[in-house]
């Protein structure tokens, strides 16, 4: 395995756990990315002391704890009751805070990347931001013009105005707000980065987005919902308008749910190795998109039961195709389903996809059909055909979700390995621990019936099922 990555020092490759029998697992993940760097954020420009129970302990919360850090919030971690790692108090950014200029690294972090330049511009000091090498590759230019907009000076290597990171934001200690029309289609982000900030703003601010299609919206109402959670006032009720009234952030007492978008591959194990994967403590209610799995996995072919709190879901006898709009962050998750599906799929509504961490959508076309997959990339998504697949390297490109569904396509597809893996830290470090432990879970009784092996064989011959 990985002999040639050996050779060059890199990590050697994973070998993706095949599965030999179904799954018969209950799993837990950790905390939301989307909602600890929320409450992160929040709790930095907050009229108090705020704690998060249960947060993320990740890359991406790393770096985003850094940040805050470097604008003068005091972060500590502190006992908890949570499976994942300590609780965390945070002590906000004084208000209106001077100091040294400082440096921001927000390595591949789209919540960073975008959340913390405004924030930047509340403080009367200068700072830099700049990232991995392939965050200069991601959209930026709508914050940065954004902020200018507001009265901010943001400034490039060279002195311009920059369109991507690396830049520098030019505190000014407060920021006007009121009116501003910015265009979001290329990251919810943007919305969600200015609203989080706009109560602070003298005037709040009326956001408005013009342009094609705002992506993620979910992430948009995840944000209006934490900030109304904070007391503050935000009219959502004009499409593409935001209006966020002036007034302070409540300091809370926040538990953060669990990541239901990285519950997703655990869940796709329940149809990709046959079998049963329960989640427990499933919110009831919920603005995580990854409530989208109950939907998009009964499409697929399995039975989704939500019962006192636990998801169960049960693969089928095989894995159907499907048609998928706006599948967000979930999409290589439902890719890799769809690459061992019987029959074709189409995923729509995700241009954006190509500013991710990669372009997912080239990264998805490029690895299923290196391993024998048929895939294709349309203007706005995939279309992705049933076909025979076979092993070999799943390439991460450094993206946590290529990573996971790479470890999806080798549970139903001998000899797939990863390369990479360690880039699942950017959201679940313990995923390489989590997935041997979910395969390790089988009870006696569904290792000796074995039934999806059986049923499965029907699609692994013709339609690149899994191969038992
Ligand atoms: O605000 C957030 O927490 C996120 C918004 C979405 O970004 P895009 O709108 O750029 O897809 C999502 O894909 C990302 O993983 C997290
Ligand atoms: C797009 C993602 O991340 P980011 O927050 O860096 O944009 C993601 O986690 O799928």
């Amino acid at each position: 395995m990985g002999a040639s990555a050996e050779a060059s020092g890199a990590a050697p490759h994973w070998p993706a756990p095949f599965a030999e029998q179904p799954v018969d697992a209950t799993v837990r993940v950790p905390g939301s990315k989307s909602l600890t760097n929320r409450y992160l954020v929040l709790a930095a420009l907050a009229d108090g002391p705020s704690r998060l129970r249960a947060p993320l302990h990740s890359r991406d919360s790393a770096l985003m704890i850094a940040a805050l850090r470097q604008l003068g919030a005091d972060i500590r971690e502190v006992p908890g009751d949570g499976a994942f790692g300590p609780d965390l108090e945070v002590t906000p950014v004084p208000a209106n805070s001077s100091g040294d200029d400082v440096a921001i690294d927000c390595g591949l972090a789209g919540t960073v990347m975008r959340f913390v330049p405004p924030m930047a511009a509340l403080r009367r000091v200068a700072t830099v931001f700049d990232g991995d090498p392939h965050a200069r590759e991601r959209p930026m230019g709508t914050i940065i013009e954004a902020l200018a907009g507001l009265g901010v000076t943001v400034s490039g290597e060279d002195g311009g105005m920059p369109a991507s990171l690396p830049f520098r934001v030019e505190g000014t200690g407060q920021v006007r707000g009121g009116h501003l029309v910015i265009d979001a289609s290329a990251s919810s982000q943007f919305v969600s980065a200015l609203l989080l900030v706009g109560a602070r703003f003298t005037e709040g601010l009326h956001l408005e987005h013009s342009g094609s299609t705002v992506p993620s919206l979910d992430h948009i109402n995840m944000t209006v919902a934490v900030l109304r959670g904070a007391g503050v006032v935000v009219d959502d009720s004009t499409p593409n308008h935001w209006i966020v009234s002036p007034g302070p952030i409540r300091a809370f007492d926040q538990r953060i749910e669990q990541d239901l978008s990285n519950a997703g591959p655990f869940l796709a194990a329940a149809l990709a190795a046959g079998g049963t994967v329960r989640i427990p403590d499933w919110p009831e209610h919920t603005t995580q998109v990854g409530d989208m799995w109950r939907s998009i996995l009964k499409d697929m072919g399995a039975a989704v039961t939500l019962q006192d709190g636990t998801l169960t879901v049960t693969g089928g006898s095989e894995i159907k195709g499907a048609d998928f709009a706006e599948t967000s962050e979930l999409a290589p998750t439902v890719a890799a389903l769809c690459a061992l599906a019987s029959g074709p799929s189409r995923l729509s509504g995700i241009a954006h996809l190509r500013g991710h961490e990669t372009d997912r959508l080239a990264a998805l076309v490029t690895e299923i059909n290196r391993l024998g997959g048929d895939a294709e990339e349309t203007a706005d998504g995939l279309i992705i055909r049933p076909s025979e697949l076979h092993g070999g390297v799943v390439h991460s490109y450094a993206d946590h979700r290529m990573a996971t569904a790479g470890a999806i396509l080798g549970l139903a597809v001998r000899g797939v390995e990863v390369q990479d893996i360690a880039t699942t830290s950017k959201t679940m470090p313990d995923f390489p621990q989590l997935w041997a432990d979910m395969l390790g879970q089988r009870s006696s009784a569904v290792t000796d019936t074995a039934a999806p092996d059986t049923a499965r064989a029907n699609t692994a011959g013709t339609a690149g099922g899994p191969q038992h």
